[in-house]
């Protein structure tokens, strides 16, 4: 048995060629912000002009496996039947989390969604694609336009968010899903040792004791921090 896959055939087939294809673009992405930083047009994480995104518009920038992987098991873990991810580009990270809660619901009872969200259309039309052929459509609510509309109305209690989405992004995103978390719910946040001070609006949250969260950051690579609602 590979303790490292979703033990489904046809799913993790479909994970890895996304995968592949998502690493594949990882030196293009890199070449873009040398060269414009070359010519002293340096590309703001923070603010992406209207290159960077017409660039980035296609992209995967899929969350790793071994993240995807643990995202996975903690749903399994938790018994998660409601989880949020924010920023779903062509879905790789939704179909993780999605068959996870597929898993539970078929062995507790009841129902279970993942809301995912994209600001690109035609990224989301990719990723419905890819839910189709993963069978995972029915428990994936994918809502398409700007976090701070799709999240407004996220209904509570939520067992696991994913936040995978440009840092400035990472506050606003917390400050719509801490309030509605269970205690014990956990939020991931990607590269938040990679981004640390692209991250400090989202920091300054988590460390604020009114929200009651406690984080660490785990050791993958540019770090995967873990939040946990007390
Ligand atoms: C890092 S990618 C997400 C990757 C995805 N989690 C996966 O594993 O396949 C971040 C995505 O967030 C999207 N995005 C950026 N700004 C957004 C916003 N304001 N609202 C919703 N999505 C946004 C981008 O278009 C991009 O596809």
């Amino acid at each position: 048995m590979d303790s490292g896959t979703l033990q489904n055939p046809e799913l993790d087939r479909l994970v890895a060629e996304l995968q592949q294809r998502s690493t594949e673009q990882i030196p293009a992405i890199g070449n873009y912000f040398a060269e414009r930083a070359a010519r002293g047009d340096v590309a703001d994480p923070n603010a992406l002009d209207a290159d960077a995104e017409t660039f980035l518009a296609d992209k995967l920038i899929a969350l790793e496996h071994d993240k995807a992987l643990l995202c996975h098991r903690l749903c399994l873990a938790m018994r998660a039947r409601r989880v949020v991810e924010v920023g779903t580009s062509h879905g790789v990270s939704t179909l993780y989390l999605a068959q996870a809660v597929c898993l539970v619901t078929e062995s507790d009872g009841g129902a279970g969604t993942v809301v995912g969200t994209e600001i690109e259309p035609a990224k989301a039309a990719v990723a419905r694609e890819h839910f189709r052929r993963a069978g995972l459509q029915s428990v994936i609510d994918l809502r398409v336009g700007d976090i701070r509309a799709t999240l407004a109305d996220l209904e509570a209690p939520l067992d696991l968010a994913l936040i995978d989405i440009w840092p400035v992004l990472a506050r606003p995103a917390l400050e719509m899903i801490a309030p509605k978390l269970r205690p014990g719910g956990v939020v991931l946040i990607d590269n938040t040792e990679g981004h640390r001070e692209n991250y400090r609006d989202a920091f300054a949250f988590i460390e604020d004791p009114a929200n009651g969260l406690l984080a660490q950051t785990l050791p993958f690579r540019a770090g995967l921090e873990m939040v946990v609602k007390r």
